[in-house]
């Protein structure tokens, strides 16, 4: 049976990831207390500290890199620890233990930046093109795809980044209908991800959105993802809303 550890276990994403989950052999970790993960080895610590994030991926085959700050409007002394230092301690010990595949949770927000300046109509973004973050909380994920690049680079492991749109059961509000990434959807990409035949890549995890403007045709091409869901069949519902996209951009409060 395939050993996962899944990081950020107690948080919202992991929460609805779970039950895509059964038939591996899983354990989880989280700063936080966890609970729900009936039958997975539960760990409470800190993946900042070099020994927790050591601990944690020995003798698994593969992570699902979760834990962070999923804040966008978070400053830089709230950001740095979960979404810089842990992601380094993470994939170099996954690195050292011989971990064969790390998916890392990256975020639309790696590239708001094109949607705050709009987007001419019918126009979709590539996840070829630069990163171009709305905050820093999106420069974090950059950083986190820039490190993994280098780690998967530099020997065995595979390193496959995810720029999940919003998690939500239902999009609440019209920004929501660009980025909207189902519950479901997120279960079936991240099973594609720790399945697929890649090194490294770098992927946006939406659904098939009739408005959607992320580009996930690498993700159904080299992971084999097929999103079910589509947010437009919430479109009459949703009140008027940036969907947390492009709201702090420019701002990095120390
Ligand atoms: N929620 C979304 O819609 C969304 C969208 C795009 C990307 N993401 C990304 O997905 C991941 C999960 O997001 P979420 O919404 O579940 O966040 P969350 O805050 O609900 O869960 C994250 C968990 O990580 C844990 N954590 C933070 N720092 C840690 C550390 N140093 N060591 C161990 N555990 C630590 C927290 O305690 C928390 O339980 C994050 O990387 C986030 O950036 C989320
Ligand atoms: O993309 C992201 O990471 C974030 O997107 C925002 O819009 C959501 O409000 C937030 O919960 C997510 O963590």
């Amino acid at each position: 049976m395939t050993a996962v550890l899944v990081t950020g276990a107690a948080g919202g994403v992991a929460g609805h990831l779970r039950s895509g989950l059964t038939g591996l052999d899983l354990r989880v970790v989280d700063t936080r207390e966890v609970a729900g993960w009936d039958g997975a080895e539960v760990r409470t610590g800190d993946l900042t500290d070099p020994d927790v994030a050591a601990a944690a991926v020995e003798g698994m085959d593969a992570v699902v890199h979760l834990a962070a700050n999923p804040h966008p409007g978070a400053a830089w002394s709230e950001l740095r620890g979960p979404n810089a230092d842990a992601v380094v301690t993470l994939l170099d010990a996954a690195r050292k233990a011989g971990v064969g595949r790390v998916v890392l949770a990256s975020s639309v927000h790696a590239v708001g930046g094109y949607v705050a300046d709009g987007l001419p109509a019918g126009t979709v973004i590539d996840p070829a093109w630069p990163a171009r973050p709305c905050c820093a909380y999106g420069a974090t994920k950059v950083f986190a795809e820039a490190y993994g690049r280098s780690v998967a680079d530099g020997g065995e492991l595979s390193v496959l980044c995810l720029r999940l749109g919003g998690v939500l059961a239902r999009p609440t509000d019209t920004g929501n209908l660009i980025g909207w990434l189902a519950p479901s959807d997120l279960r079936r990409l991240v099973l594609a991800a720790l399945e697929a035949d890649v090194r490294y890549g770098c992927y946006f995890g939406v659904s098939a959105n009739t408005r959607g403007v992320f580009d996930y045709a690498n993700a159904t091409a080299e992971l084999g993802y097929r999103p079910e869901l589509d947010s437009e069949a919430y479109a009459a519902d949703v009140t008027p809303g940036d969907g947390g996209l492009c709201r702090w951009r420019g701002e990095s409060t120390p």
